[in-house]
């Protein structure tokens, strides 16, 4: 499998922080996988995403290596989409669901305002967004929680992104919206053959769906590997005690499922 990024001893200091957020991270991802970052909070798992994304606030010390196989860093918004637990924070306000969904396709891939619009019809379809052809003209408030996560999907895929990342975009949902948030991240990923990386602190529910998860804490990779690999026969003493916390995933009838 060709890696679309490696990475290399990556660190990252926030300004006026004494301590790294992230230190020594060594990490390929591979092209089309679907790759879940799992961790505590504060182990560093959104400084690890922003850094591949290249959002890091400004003062952030940055060291070690990210090599992408493209040759150059990808662009934000145009070759990497981001997908964040509060929709309503990746949402303008005053634009409607339309007007939002097309913004990006018309910048970057040159669409015309109707072209636009027919656009953002067909990836509200996409995302499953119940009347679609209504929901372009209506504005974010006017949305559940779970629709406006669809849309902020929408949106960030709308330019056919080669990587989604996606930073605990369920954590806010309630747990039906959650799976199928999830079901609907792993449809397109797989339908458009791209890249994925979910950062959960949960690995009850990155099992689901992840090739392979990398364990995090305080901003270490302490383990990665294949998902029915690492639950089946964890290395670090860390996961093992990570995936004992869950006591579905404990039980041993669904490690011998993940295991197949
Ligand atoms: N902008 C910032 N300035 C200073 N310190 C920060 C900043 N963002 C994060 N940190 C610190 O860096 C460490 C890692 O944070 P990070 O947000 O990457 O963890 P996380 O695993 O994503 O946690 P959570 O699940 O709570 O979001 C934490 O100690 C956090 O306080």
């Amino acid at each position: 499998m060709t890696a679309l990024c490696e990475i290399r001893q990556l660190a990252v200091t926030y300004r006026g922080q004494p301590a790294p957020a992230l230190k020594g991270v060594d990490l390929d991802i591979h092209t089309g996988e679907r790759l879940a970052i799992i961790g505590e909070s504060g182990s560093g798992k959104s400084t690890f995403a922003r850094s591949l994304a290249g959002l890091l606030p400004d003062g952030a010390r940055i060291a070690g290596s990210l090599r992408w196989a493209a040759g150059h860093a990808p662009r934000p918004g145009r070759d990497i989409g981001f997908v964040f637990q509060d929709p309503s924070a990746s949402l303008n306000p005053v634009l409607t669901i339309g007007e939002q969904v097309a913004e990006g396709a018309r910048r970057h891939l040159g669409l015309s305002r109707r072209q636009g619009e027919a656009h953002a019809l067909d990836m509200l379809a996409r995302v499953h967004i119940p009347d679609p052809e209504k929901t372009l003209h209506v504005f974010p408030h006017q949305l559940s929680g779970g629709q406006r996560q669809r849309v902020a999907i929408a949106a960030a895929l709308a330019v056919k992104p080669g990587l989604l990342i996606a930073d605990e975009p369920t954590s806010a949902l309630d747990m039906v919206v959650q799976a199928e948030i999830v079901a609907l991240l792993d449809e397109l990923v797989r339908d458009g053959g791209m890249t994925l990386v979910f950062v959960t602190h949960d690995i009850a529910l990155a099992s689901g769906f992840a090739d392979r998860v990398a364990i995090f804490r305080d901003g270490e990779l302490v383990e990665t590997g294949a998902t029915a690999t690492v639950l089946a026969a964890p290395q670090a003493a860390y996961t093992a005690a990570l995936i004992a916390s869950h006591r579905d995933l404990a039980t041993p009838p669904l490690i011998r499922e993940a295991g197949r």
